[in-house]
């Protein structure tokens, strides 16, 4: 049977999940060829704002790579843009030449960012924020220039401004409106939302309206029609979508604000389909995958002559994805007329929860602060069940706060409740796979159902189901590759590189099948850390696998400069230290020097080719300010000194500073000893923090100050300072062997679980046993600039050394 000739035009996310339904249904029925104008394989664009916040890699948001079209025999042309269509002979060409004929044709071209059409805003400098090159030029950006201005406070903006101040840009976002996210916040959750994102350190300038870029050739600032002006280095438009609809307004395909469709996705031209945000259903166009994947799997069974119930529209939710920012929106949600309201604002939490009711039935949601009740109100919604003989306010219950742990909870959810809202997957069918299957990861059930393979958003709940599901063989189910270079997780490599003896990065990756040779950023520096771990004797450290701030032993600032902050133990120093650090700083012509938050001094603005000679004349060891290694041990003043004290904290923080310094850990590890419960040291939000009671010491782990506050849990009572330097021991290595590289101690606490590291912990001969391999590993260890300033060549190439970030 001959084929039939199957073309997409755009190779996005919406038209390749059609293609990707066809082949399911039927592999063998179309001879397909797909053409897209950008240089990619299909990618996760919704995960570019992972990239930009640094969570994720270029190379970890690639959907379907290069061998997935060439497995499914599909002509695949990247690069090239279709510029016509010939309806009558039908076939499409290509700005490049290239002509393909179709029986049936897919549009799937997505949409276009809005550029406010103000005056200079072709200057460089002002860019949108929609693909891979957009990401790029703002990551690139931030390595040149301190400012940035994103217009628009919807979701993308929001997304683009705390992408931008991870990277360390001052951001200010510039919102015409007087409430943020206005389409799908009310006031009240506007107004937390902003509050929240300023405390994390975005500027907002509310209610303003941009009348003109400012600069010569490059940006230099915005001015608005009120004259004021703000200046910046960068702009970053996110003011919203148009879908792409010029090809088939050339072609003769009716448009309206999109590609107008039936209920099967076809458009007003026979064998002529149109997918995704080009697409116009009912009035309705989406900005959002969930919609656009429904339309996808409409289309691929009509395409494939297989009954299907016609799209009828979707409806749609919204979370944005800001890390410590939790925010959920669906339907309606400003009050009206014909509409009541269920509300729950607790301002001592920060929970606001608002559910929209019209005729008994939920028509709309707006929860902040905890939005664990979302798929289950969305459910309702969908369904639209009536309310009428529910307690109103039990609906709004926060089930999460019940629920002893992410497992009961969903393991309360009932089978039809939809885990993965991108990709309409039900508990069930988790729950279905999991057991048939046999799956035992996340990333398998990514594979196997699809769920959290698009914005991820649901990965926590699919693993907290496999937990249930799988009770004890839990530990399987949370093996995750530790990059996309490889399928090994963390456990799987450790244990590979052990039972090979493998020894350098090079070897691991060669021996163990690495798809890229030379890896990427993110398993390099993780592989060259456990290879530290596993042979601390025997395996000598690659610095050209470590952060340029790591191999430069010195934190690199915005302008290029570095940071130098000596080790003074335990946040003490001396008149001598001070003197040098203060003849350094004036002859070297620092510009700051200033007192950090661990207690010590940091030298700021420092050139490069003077870090030797600082070291030098400092005479003082590295603070590892800038690893992923220990780093301070703050104290208070402690009983000799303070009325309250009840134990020596200083001497006990320099004891444990001069143990462990230099340790290289998965994360940075910061420490504090209080001298009493008052905890002036602050030793609650540590990764370790020792406090001194009546006989003996407290000491809690896995705490953080940063983003994600979490308190330290109490770890165990012990009575002496030895007590506290053997278990503080035990606990590190243990950390150091089983953590994830870059995860904090607070984030792999909240993983395994207080109770699973003191049931190791609490052993003596184990702790015995962490101690020796932790006395091993610092045995090795030298200062970092000590051993540059004795070896020429070390610091003649250190001076050479590419930027790697
Ligand atoms: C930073 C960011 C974050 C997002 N976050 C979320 C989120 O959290 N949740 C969510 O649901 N959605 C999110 N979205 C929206 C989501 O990514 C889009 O809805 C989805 O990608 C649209 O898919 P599409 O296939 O219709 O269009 P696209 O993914 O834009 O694909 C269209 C493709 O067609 C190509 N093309 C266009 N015209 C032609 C032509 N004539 N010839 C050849 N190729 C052509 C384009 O270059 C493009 O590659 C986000 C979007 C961005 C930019
Ligand atoms: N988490 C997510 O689901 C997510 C994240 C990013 C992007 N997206 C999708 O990407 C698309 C684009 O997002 P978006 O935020 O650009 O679109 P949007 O239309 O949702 O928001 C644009 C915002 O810009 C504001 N605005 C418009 N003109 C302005 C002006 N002149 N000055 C200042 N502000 C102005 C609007 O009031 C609006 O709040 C949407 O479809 C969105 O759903 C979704
Ligand atoms: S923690 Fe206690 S001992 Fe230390 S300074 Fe505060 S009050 Fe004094
Ligand atoms: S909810 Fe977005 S991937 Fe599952």
């Amino acid at each position: 049977m001959n084929k039939r000739k199957l073309v997409l035009v755009g190779n996005g996310m919406a038209g390749v999940r059609c293609i990707e339904e066809i082949l399911k249904h039927n592999a063998d029925l179309f001879e397909i060829t797909i053409i897209g104008s950008e240089p990619h394989p299909n990618y996760n664009r919704i995960l570019l704002s992972s990239v930009l916040a640094g969570d994720a890699d270029i190379r970890d948001i690639v959907l379907n790579d290069y061998e997935w079209y060439k497995k499914h025999q599909i002509d695949l042309h990247t690069g090239q843009t279709v510029t016509r269509i010939d309806v009558e002979t039908k076939r499409v060409f290509t700005d490049q030449g290239l002509v393909v004929p179709y029986d049936d044709l897919i549009l799937a071209t997505g949409s276009l960012p809005v550029i406010l059409p103000l005056p200079g805003a072709d200057k460089q400098g002002v860019i949108s924020f929609r693909d891979i090159k957009d990401c790029e030029a703002m990551i690139e950006a931030s390595k040149q220039y301190k400012k940035a201005i994103v217009i628009g406070g919807g979701l993308l903006g929001l997304e683009a401004a705390r992408g931008l101040l991870n990277l360390s840009m001052e951001v200010s976002v510039v919102h015409i409106f007087e409430n943020l996210m206005e389409r799908q916040l009310d006031p009240v959750a506007s107004q937390l939302l902003q509050q929240e994102l300023e405390k994390q350190g975005i500027r907002f300038l509310m209610g303003k309206q941009s009348e003109a870029v400012l600069g010569e050739e490059r940006v230099t600032g915005l001015r608005f029609k009120d004259g004021s002006m703000e200046s910046a280095d960068l702009i970053v438009m996110a003011v919203g979508i148009k879908p792409n609809v010029e090809l088939a307004r050339q072609s003769g395909i009716e448009v309206n604000r999109g590609v107008m469709v039936n209920d099967w996705m076809e458009t007003s031209l026979p064998d002529v389909y149109a997918v995704g945000e080009c697409a116009e259903h009912r009035t309705g166009v989406y900005g959002l995958v969930a919609p656009l994947y429904e339309q996808g799997m409409v289309l691929a069974k009509r395409l494939c002559r297989i009954d299907t119930p016609p799209y009828e529209g979707s409806v749609v939710y919204t979370k944005l994805k800001v890390s410590g920012v939790d925010v959920f929106s669906a339907g309606e949600f400003m009050d009206g007329a014909e509409t009541r309201a269920i509300r729950v604002h607790d301002e001592f939490s920060g929970v606001y929860k608002k559910i929209m009711v019209r005729d008994n039935k939920i028509i709309g949601a707006v929860l902040f602060g905890d939005t664990s009740d979302s798929n289950r109100i969305l459910q309702m919604m969908r369904s639209g069940s009536s309310i009428q003989d529910l307690k109103r306010v039990s609906i709004l219950e926060n089930r999460s706060a019940e629920a002893n742990s992410g497992n009961d909870l969903v393991a309360a959810l009932s089978d039809d409740e939809i885990i993965c809202g991108c990709n309409g997957v039900s508990k069930g069918t988790i729950v279905q796979a999991i057991r048939e299957k046999g799956l035992c990861s996340v990333e398998e059930v990514k594979q196997c159902t699809s769920a959290s393979r698009s914005c991820g958003g649901c990965k926590p709940l699919v693993a907290n189901l496999l937990e249930s599901v799988l009770g004890d063989s839990v530990v399987v189910s949370r093996k995750e590759p530790i990059c996309g270079c490889t399928t090994l997780s963390r456990e799987e490599l450790v244990a590979e590189i052990k039972e090979k003896q493998l020894t350098t990065v090079k070897e691991v990756m060669f021996v163990l099948g690495w798809k890229e040779t030379e890896g990427c950023s993110k398993c390099r520096p993780a592989v060259n850390y456990y290879l530290n771990m596993i042979w601390p004797e025997e395996h000598e450290d690659e610095r050209e696998s470590r952060f340029v701030n790591e191999r430069m032993h010195a934190n690199i600032q915005k302008d290029g400069t570095y940071s130098v902050v000596p080790r003074m133990y335990g946040g003490v120093t001396s008149p001598a230290e001070l003197k040098r650090i203060a003849a350094v700083a004036e002859k070297y012509n620092v510009p700051m020097v200033k007192v950090t938050g661990g207690q010590r001094l940091d030298l700021l603005g420092v050139k490069k080719e003077d870090l030797p000679k600082i070291w030098a004349e400092l005479d003082m060891p590295s603070g590892f300010a800038y690893g992923k290694a220990i780093r301070t041990v703050k104290t208070c003043v402690g009983s000799d000194f303070c009325r309250f004290g009840t134990q020596n904290s200083i001497r006990m923080g320099i004891d444990i500073e001069k143990k462990f310094e230099r340790l290289n850990t998965p994360a940075k590890v910061k420490m504090a000893v209080s001298g009493c419960p008052r905890n002036c040291a602050e030793s609650s939000i540590k990764d370790i923090g020792v406090v001194g009671i009546d006989g003996g010491w407290e000491i809690y782990v896995g705490g953080n100050g940063g983003v994600h506050l979490r308190g330290a849990e109490l770890l165990c009572k012990v009575k002496t300072e030895q007590e506290v330097l053997e278990w503080t021991g035990a606990f590190l290595q243990y950390y150091r062997e089983n953590a994830n590289y870059g995860e904090r101690t607070s984030q792999w606490m909240e993983r395994v679980g207080l109770t699973a590291v003191q049931a190791v912990l609490q052993d003596s001969e184990m702790r015995r046993q962490l101690n020796e391999r932790v006395d091993k590993a610092l045995s090795v260890l030298r200062d970092p600039w000590q051993q540059i300033m004795e070896d020429k060549q070390a610091s003649r190439m250190y001076e050479e050394l590419p930027v790697l970030t």
